[in-house]
């Protein structure tokens, strides 16, 4: 079980910079000099335009691709630390294998780290529970809803308990009140298992009903987090109140 350290930094990036050229006299940066630093048990938004390179910087933060300078410091340790981090992608239909059930979706990893079975059968169900799934252990990835299959992405990657959840528009593919349904749920999963989430989207309606804080990132190229506001509203979040308005119009006007 992960221990969580609240207020311990989780994430730190210090001047951290991407190109993707192979040339560095020649090379288009697309980050530039990022620095930036998430707490344990923070929600954290990266919002952005389409391509300014959010999620260039949250392949980095997984460890999928490298950056090309600066510093990153998970959990403390430098970039290389086991430190655990799960990733939900944008596309469950990609992300889930459809030839397993929700269950043997769920306890894959355990399964590749070979908990024996009765002990990743009470972790998976435990998740399967938790991400509101119960009742639909047998079913294949084809016979359930695209909100549904985000749940069983969900529900995977909290099974391997990482410390820290990188979701990259994890409910950008699902219709409005679905979309809706899932942020309330993972509000309630976040606060249940007490996980560094950091969620990239372009949509400030999301960034607002979900985040403690959310960072804006500039147009690229060399894009950075040039703005942050820590979000003092409670939850539940309510998108028709004067204090969201009022934090929509600030967040806004940096896209104006
Ligand atoms: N492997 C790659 N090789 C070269 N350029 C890349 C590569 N991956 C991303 N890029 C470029 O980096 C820039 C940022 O892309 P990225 O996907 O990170 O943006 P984004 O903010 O996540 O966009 P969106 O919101 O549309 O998903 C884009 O110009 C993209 O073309």
């Amino acid at each position: 079980m992960t221990v969580i350290q609240k207020n311990a930094p989780s994430i730190v990036l210090k001047g951290l910079s991407k190109t993707f050229s192979e040339d560095i006299r020649q090379a288009n940066y697309i980050l530039e000099n990022v620095d930036l630093t998430i707490k344990q048990g923070e929600f954290y938004i990266l919002l952005g335009p389409s391509g300014c390179g959010k999620s260039t910087l949250l392949n980095i933060l997984a460890g999928f691709i490298e950056k090309s300078d600066g510093e990153l410091t998970i959990n403390g340790e430098s970039e290389e630390s086991k430190a655990n981090r799960g990733f939900v992608f944008q596309s469950a239909d990609s992300a889930l294998f459809p030839w397993l059930t929700v269950e043997e979706n769920v306890e894959f990893g355990l399964k590749m780290k070979k908990v024996p079975l009765a002990e990743r059968k009470e972790v998976a169900n435990h998740f399967i529970e938790l991400a509101g799934l119960s009742g639909h252990n047998h079913k294949f990835p084809s016979e359930i809803s695209g909100g549904m299959k985000q749940r069983v992405q969900l529900a995977r990657v909290l099974a391997n308990d990482p410390q820290i959840l990188l979701m990259d528009e994890p409910f950008g593919a699902l219709d409005a009140m679905t979309r809706r349904t899932m942020q309330k749920e993972l509000i309630r999963i976040w606060k249940e298992t007490n996980k560094t989430i950091i969620f990239v989207t372009h949509d400030i309606q999301e960034a607002l009903m979900l985040g403690q804080h959310i960072g804006i990132m500039s147009i690229g190229p060399s894009s950075k987090i040039t703005h942050s506001y820590e979000i003092n509203l409670p939850y539940p979040r309510e998108i028709t109140s004067p204090d969201f308005n009022q934090y929509y119009k600030v967040v806004q006007s940096h896209f104006d």
